[in-house]
């Protein structure tokens, strides 16, 4: 039996987390990260003091200790400065991976371990084995349409060593049904959706308090003027709302194929793999981090460039700078720098890195 230090976010996976590990007789203690509190003029919709309220009484129904850790400096440092900075500098950064890494197994473990506790656990969907000689590894979740493996993929082994997925074991409706019948009252608290601490309000409401626009035109791959757009910051590779630019017929939709940042032009083109800078299968791949074996010699596995995206067959070569190439069998559409590439060997998590350079 160990003693485990939770994070409790008042929503119903990692209040399942805690009932599990209570019913399998461990010591349990319920952590709130306080990381955002929508601080005066900021747009944001985090709901932390209800969120604050739902963990405190999940503790309470479990009867274990339930403590709100002050993260607030740590997570504007590394969350959301890193965030900022991104957009500013043109990539797609993604939070939520970080926010593993840096927070939750991060400053949040470092905390745990200074008080006496062995593992932080946590209601993502993804699983871990221990193998045997004090090393672990990350699978992806029981459910495969809930499986958040992609956002561990920046974990290091030293991280997964200590961390605990009980709610990962199950498929949703399974977990629905463990709170239900430990009376939680999160059991049917809506999931919640987005980046956490912006709730409901855009990313590009939320970065205008930070990055001023700066209005250009909207050219299609011959130069022709379409539109205008309200600076390069706000738009990713790929997508197809937003920009104002209208299909003109059924089928037929423009997307964000590039940006040409000396001129402060947006250029879309049609959402097919002939336009040219919407597909690629080479890219760099930097910051990269693995569990179990280091990417030290030319490799086969798969890679999976969003969270929603499927994993694909790429070769991976270990370069001298520390970063690796990457060649996807198949082209990929819109692959981004900033964004988070994982990768896979079947069900096993290997790692990750960010994208640096796609071509
Ligand atoms: N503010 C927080 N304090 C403590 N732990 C947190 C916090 N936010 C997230 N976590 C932990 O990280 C896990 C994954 O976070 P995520 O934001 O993806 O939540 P989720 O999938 O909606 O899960 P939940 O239903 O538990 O909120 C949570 O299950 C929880 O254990």
């Amino acid at each position: 039996m160990a003693k485990v230090l939770v994070g409790l976010s008042g929503g119903v996976d990692s209040s399942v987390a805690a009932a599990l590990l209570v019913e399998q007789g461990h010591e349990v203690t319920g952590g709130y990260m306080k990381n955002w509190i929508n601080a005066e003029g900021i747009p944001g919709d985090c709901p932390w003091e209800q969120d604050i309220e739902d963990a405190r009484a999940v503790a309470k129904t479990l009867g274990i200790e339930f403590r709100v850790i002050d993260l607030i400096d740590a997570y504007r440092d590394r969350i959301v400065d890193y965030l900022v900075e991104g957009y500013r500098n043109g990539i797609t950064p993604n939070p939520d991976v970080w926010c593993n890494r840096e927070m939750k197994f991060g400053v949040f473990l470092d905390y745990a371990l200074s008080q006496g506790f062995e593992s932080v656990a946590t209601g993502h969907y993804a699983r871990r084995r221990s193998l045997g000689d004090g090393t672990a590894a990350i699978l992806r979740g029981a459910d495969p349409n809930k499986d958040q493996s992609y956002f561990l993929s920046l974990m290091t082994q030293a991280q997964a060593a200590r961390a605990l997925f009980p709610a990962g074991e199950m498929l949703k409706p399974q977990v629905r049904e463990v709170a239900e019948r430990f009376n939680l009252p999160t059991a049917s608290k809506k999931d919640s959706q987005g980046i956490c601490f912006l709730g409901q309000v855009k990313m590009s409401d939320f970065l205008g308090h930070y990055i001023p626009e700066s209005p250009g035109e909207i050219v299609d791959p011959t130069g022709k003027v379409m539109g205008t757009h309200r600076g390069l910051h706000l738009y990713t590779l790929g997508q197809r709302k937003g920009h104002g630019v209208a299909s003109p017929r059924e089928g037929m939709a423009y997307v964000v194929v590039g940006k040409d940042v000396a001129a402060n032009r947006l250029i879309v083109g049609w959402d097919t793999p002939e336009s040219e800078g919407l597909y690629a299968s080479r890219c760099v791949v930097g910051n990269v981090s693995t569990i179990n074996e280091p990417f030290d010699r030319k490799m086969r596995c798969e890679a999976q460039p969003r969270y929603r995206a499927k994993a694909e067959p790429v070769e991976v070569t270990p370069r001298e700078d520390g970063k690796v190439d990457v060649v996807f069998l198949k082209p990929q559409r819109a692959l981004s720098p900033g964004q988070i590439c994982a990768f896979y060997d079947g069900g096993r998590l290997m790692g990750g890195g960010v994208f640096e350079w796609v071509g």
